[in-house]
C-alpha cells in the first residue's frame, strides 16, 4: 500500500504538489492522472525518496523509501527520465542493479524474457529505441519481485503492441495482489488499464474514484473531454490563486 498524506512540495517558483492525500490499495491498478505539469512526477519522486517534501509524508507499506535495505525487493519504479548508462548493455545494467540489491543472475534472465529483451540484452543502451528503454526500465522495476510497482508514463514511446503489453502486465501484477500505480496524462488509456483513478491538477486532488464511476458519469461522452473539463477547471481555479 502507498499512503500519501498531506503531501506538499513548494519550489521557489510555485507549488508543484499541494496538500495531496490519497491511498493506493493493493490488488488493483490505480491510474494516476493529470495534465502535463500537474505534479505527478514530483509526487512519485517524493514517494521514492528522490525529493524531500516541504510538508506531509509518503509511505510505502508504512515505511519511508529510505528505510528499505534492499529497496528493489519492496518497490519497483519506472521513472520518466530513467537513469541509464548509454555505454552499458541492457544485461549489464540489470546485473549491476541486481548485485546492488542482493539478487542473483537468474532473475536478470527472467525479467529480460518477461520484457521481450532477451535478444537485445547484449546491445548497448545507446542503441535502444525509446520503447526498448521503457521495456528495460520495466525490467528493472520487476527485478526484485516487489509488492509495490510505480510506473511513470510507461507507455511513452511504445507501439500499439507495447501499449497493450504494458496494460496486461499492470493488470496481471495487480491480480497477483501487488500495489500498482501507473501515471499517465492519457485518460482513454487509463480507462482501459486502471480500475481506480486518482486525478490531480495543479498539484491538488481532483478525484479519487473507481474508473467505472468516472466512465459511467460520462457515458456516451468522450472520456478525454470529460477529463480535460475536470482538470482545466482546476487550472482556472488555480490561476487566480497563490501559485
Ligand atoms: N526542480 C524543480 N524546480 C522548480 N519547479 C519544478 C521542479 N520540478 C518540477 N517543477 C514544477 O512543478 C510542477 C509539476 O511538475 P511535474 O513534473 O511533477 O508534473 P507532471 O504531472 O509529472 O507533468 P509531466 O506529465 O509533464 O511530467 C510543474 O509546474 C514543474 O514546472
Amino acid at each position: 500500500m502507498i499512503e500519501v498524506n498531506h503531501l506538499t512540495k513548494r519550489y521557489r517558483g510555485g507549488t508543484a504538489v499541494d496538500d495531496l492525500t490519497f491511498t493506493v490499495e493493493p490488488g488493483r491498478v490505480t491510474g494516476f492522472l493529470g495534465p502535463n505539469g500537474a505534479g505527478k512526477s514530483t509526487t512519485i519522486r517524493m514517494v521514492l525518496g528522490l525529493d524531500r517534501p516541504t510538508a506531509g509524508s509518503a509511505l510505502i507499506g508504512g515505511r519511508q523509501y529510505a528505510e528499505f535495505k534492499r529497496p528493489l525487493t519492496a518497490v519497483g519504479a519506472l521513472l520518466e527520465a530513467s537513469d541509464l548508462h548509454p555505454g552499458r548493455s541492457a544485461r549489464d545494467h540489470l546485473l549491476w542493479l541486481a548485485a546492488s540489491n542482493g539478487l542473483g543472475r537468474k532473475r536478470v534472465q527472467e525479467v529480460l524474457e518477461e520484457t521481450g529483451l532477451s535478444e537485445a540484452a547484449g546491445k548497448r543502451v545507446r542503441a535502444f529505441s525509446l520503447g526498448m528503454r521503457q521495456r528495460l526500465g520495466i525490467a528493472a522495476a520487476l527485478l526484485g519481485d516487489p509488492g509495490v510497482l510505480i510506473l511513470d508514463e510507461p507507455v511513452n514511446g511504445l507501439d500499439p503492441e507495447g501499449v497493450i503489453w504494458v496494460r496486461n502486465l499492470a493488470k496481471r501484477l495487480a491480480g497477483e495482489g501487488r500495489t500498482v500505480l501507473v501515471s499517465s496524462h492519457l485518460m482513454a488509456e487509463m480507462a482501459l488499464t486502471a480500475s481506480h483513478l486518482v486525478v490531480i491538477g495543479r498539484g491538488r486532488l481532483l478525484a479519487d474514484l473507481p474508473t467505472e464511476e468516472f466512465v459511467s458519469a460520462h457515458s456516451g461522452a468522450n472520456l478525454e473531454e470529460a477529463f480535460m473539463r475536470l482538470t482545466s477547471e482546476s487550472v482556472q481555479y488555480r490561476a487566480g490563486g497563490a501559485r
